[in-house]
């Protein structure tokens, strides 16, 4: 199986890499910078807060595609692993790289709502699937890519993605596979209303959560979509130990209590932010509309007032006009 992995960045890399170390084809399509990283320190090496290490040289690495998509063999697999804002933009090439007569299947990975019904429609020709990450990934400068909290990579389900999960399964990567993506994408847009909040405060996730009024604000936003989340009927995927209505409950617990009762949302790598503050570190754009700005958008529709998720919006937007 061809596998190509279209702007292979954080999670890209990590995905890669294991899909490298699982046995197949992979190449991946990605800025020249991130090529020379890897070729400079010999692979990607992928790490995790458990102590694994492993690097591996992915096959190829392409940094033209947009110019001449259609002088590559077609790939069976692409997995975008794009910025929501960035996915609609490649939708030419996305077509000449896979084969037309529907064998290929094109993973979206994308965090938040919008960007797969930014570029779905607009492709026929082959199977359009959804994906989420849902542990973190730094990148680290020498190459290595690493993976700061607990999960494994979700994928719709398809003949395609059974393969992978499979060869996945088999080198103890773990790789969960569901019908229905809606309540995945909708249950892990909860978990992602702390990217703005841990981009603000600067802080690492595990240090952010020890402060109650961090806490208290992540509690708000999140109180926001669930009450969204009720008043459209939409079913969430729950990704914690406790229910997802919990939630907001504990983090609004003083400090002793949460400690005690949060303690899996606690053991993650002490280095790990969010994929937001990377973004922001970075000055590059960020995700806000299909995060917070979602739930802001889905509350017009459905009459639920979300001023919590309106100042973070505000205030991600001032940050990146100082950019
Ligand atoms: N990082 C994380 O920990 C997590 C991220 N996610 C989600 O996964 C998705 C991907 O995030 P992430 O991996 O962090 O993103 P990154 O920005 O790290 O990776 C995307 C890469 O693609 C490059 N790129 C952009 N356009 C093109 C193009 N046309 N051709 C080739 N390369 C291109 C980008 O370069 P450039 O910088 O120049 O634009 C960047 O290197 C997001 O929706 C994010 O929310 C989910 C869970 C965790
Ligand atoms: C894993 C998590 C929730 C970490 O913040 C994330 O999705 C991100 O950083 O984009």
């Amino acid at each position: 199986m061809r596998i190509a992995i279209y702007g292979a960045g954080s999670t890209g890399c990590y995905l890669a890499g294991q899909l490298c170390l699982s046995g197949f084809d992979v190449s991946l399509i990605c800025r020249p910078a991130i090529k020379q990283k890897i070729i400079t320190h010999n692979g990607i090496t992928l790490s995790d807060y458990q102590g694994f290490l492993h690097t591996v040289m992915p096959p190829a690495m392409i940094t033209d595609i947009e110019q001449a998509p259609s002088a590559y063999t077609p790939f069976d697999v692409v997995f975008v692993t794009l910025k929501c804002h960035q996915v609609s933009s490649i939708r030419d090439s996305l077509i000449a790289i896979t084969h037309s007569n529907s064998n290929s299947s094109i993973v979206f990975m994308q965090n938040g709502l919008g960007s797969f019904d930014s570029i779905n429609e607009s492709i026929s020709h082959c199977t359009r699937l959804q994906g989420i990450t849902p542990f973190n990934v730094l990148q680290q400068p020498n190459g290595r890519f690493h993976k700061g909290t607990e999960g494994v990579f979700t994928l719709q389900q398809n003949e395609h993605t059974q393969t992978i999960q499979t060869a996945m399964q088999a080198q103890g990567f773990g790789c969960d596979l569901h019908q229905d993506m809606a309540p995945v994408i909708y249950g892990k847009l909860l978990l992602n209303l702390n990217n703005a909040l841990n981009a603000i405060t600067d802080l690492p996730i595990k240090q952010q959560l020890s402060q109650r009024d961090s806490r208290r604000q992540l509690a708000g936003a999140m109180t926001e979509w669930l009450s969204v989340c009720q008043a459209a009927n939409i079913t969430i995927h729950q990704y914690t130990k406790v229910k997802p209505k919990w939630l907001p409950v504990i983090l609004s617990l003083p400090n002793v209590l949460f400690t005690i009762l949060a303690k899996q949302m606690l053991d993650i790598d002490p280095h790990a932010r969010s994929s937001m503050w990377e973004d922001i570190q970075a000055k590059r754009k960020t995700e806000i509309e299909y995060l917070n700005g979602a739930v802001v958008r889905l509350g017009k529709k459905y009459g639920i007032d979300t001023p919590v998720n309106s100042t973070i919006v505000e205030k991600i937007h001032q940050r990146e006009q100082q950019l």
